[in-house]
């Protein structure tokens, strides 16, 4: 069980011009699930892999446990990493796969036994070990790995993409497995993913990176309710948030975000930081979750910003559907309820309450609070 620290950690790769990873700092406490998330190239595996060993840190301070480790080969680390690709040895069975870094370790047999026993029965793999990997299923392999790691009793576990090879329905259950293992075996785990439904399913915090920087380090509830910048808002949530430039203006003592012919208007918090910061004439981005749009029926009366548009697409979901509009020249998606009977080609009528809108800064994309 340890913490972990990272202080202005940098990575430049020898013959790159760029930082792969930029000042990265962060407290990890003891028994935290962290979860790396943001697209391809951000810096999530590097980060990683410095902190297993395997990739040299340029410039900062890795402390595991309060215990500076940069210079720490990996196997002093006392960490397990689990990779996307298993990477089991092809040519032992289950058990010898699990038991292979004890044995290195000259771990006494019984001892060994014990403990790949216990990690199989915690995994639900008893009966597999005596297979080899080729006569496994992709998610029997992937618990294998997990197993190899877990005999070793690691202060901390890290994990690339673990279920990246596996079909959808796989990933979704192994996703609650590794949430399960994790609270069983009360250790660290730094994981990696890309996909930001698995990091706001199994993260008590997710780290949001873009271009070797991190973004937000939040709860996955504060990072969906309270992105600080436009990256976090777009990234986080499925369907994306809504984002429409727009112009703010100032029209009869109230302030407005000018979208082509539509004035948005905008809660009294808004109108006021817009007018302190002196955002009148100035770019802003309106954020609004396809979630947070209403439809009106013809009678209903509205407070926010009503407008009415011909539906492109309707995608029936089941219990909701996604609409899916052109409003002055923007693609929207708004979700609402199933018992709304509405298809393609229909026209509808629909609100932005003021209370669900975000603003970011034109040029900073900072949130506007
Ligand atoms: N061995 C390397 N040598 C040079 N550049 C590298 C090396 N490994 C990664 N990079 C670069 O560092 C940046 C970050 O890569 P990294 O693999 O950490 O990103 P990632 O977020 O994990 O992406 P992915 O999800 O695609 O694995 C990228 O620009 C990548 O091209």
């Amino acid at each position: 069980m340890a913490g972990l620290t990272l202080k202005g950690i940098k990575k430049i790769y020898p013959g790159n011009d760029y930082y792969s990873v930029k000042d990265f700092n962060m407290e990890i406490a003891d028994k935290e699930f962290i979860v790396l998330v943001g697209p391809s190239g951000c810096g999530k595996s590097t980060t990683l892999r410095m902190i297993a060993g395997l990739e040299e840190i340029s410039e900062g301070e890795l402390c595991i446990d309060g215990t500076r480790v940069n210079d720490k080969a990996p196997k002093d680390r006392d960490i397990a990493m689990v990779f996307q690709n298993y990477a089991l040895y092809p040519h032992m069975t289950v058990y010898e796969n699990m038991a292979f870094g004890l044995k290195l370790k000259k771990v006494p047999k019984a001892e060994i036994d014990e403990k790949v026993r216990k990690a199989a029965k915690v995994l639900e793999i008893e009966d597999l070990l005596k297979k080899k990997p080729k006569q496994m299923s992709g998610g029997q392999r992937q618990r294998v790995a997990l197993g190899r790691a877990i005999v070793r009793q690691p202060k901390v576990f890290l994990m690339d993409e673990p279920l990246s090879n596996l079909d959808a329905k796989l990933r979704v259950q192994m996703r609650a497995e590794i949430s399960k293992l994790h609270k069983e075996l009360q250790t660290t785990f730094v994981y990696v993913t890309h996909d930001q439904t698995e990091a706001m399913t199994m993260g008590s915090r997710i780290v949001i990176m873009n271009k070797g920087e991190i973004m937000q380090a939040d709860t996955p509830q504060n990072a969906y309710d309270n992105p600080k910048n436009l990256f976090v808002a777009q990234f986080i949530g499925s369907p994306q948030m809504n984002i429409l430039k727009a112009v703010v203006c100032e029209e009869a003592g109230e302030v407005v975000a000018k979208l082509g012919a539509l004035n948005i208007k905008l809660s009294e918090k808004h109108q006021k930081a817009l007018k302190r910061e002196n955002q009148i004439g100035k770019d802003v981005y309106v954020g609004i979750r396809p979630a947070g749009i209403n439809m009106l029926s013809k009678e209903d009366n509205a407070s926010g910003t009503v407008f009415e548009e011909e539906i492109i697409v309707a995608e029936m979901m089941g219990s909701e559907t996604f609409l899916h509009l052109d409003t002055q020249g923007n693609r929207i998606v708004a979700r609402i309820d199933a018992h709304h009977k509405v298809t393609s080609g229909d026209k509808v009528r629909l609100e932005m309450p003021t209370d669900k809108i975000y603003l970011f800064h034109g040029e900073t994309e900072k949130v506007i609070k």
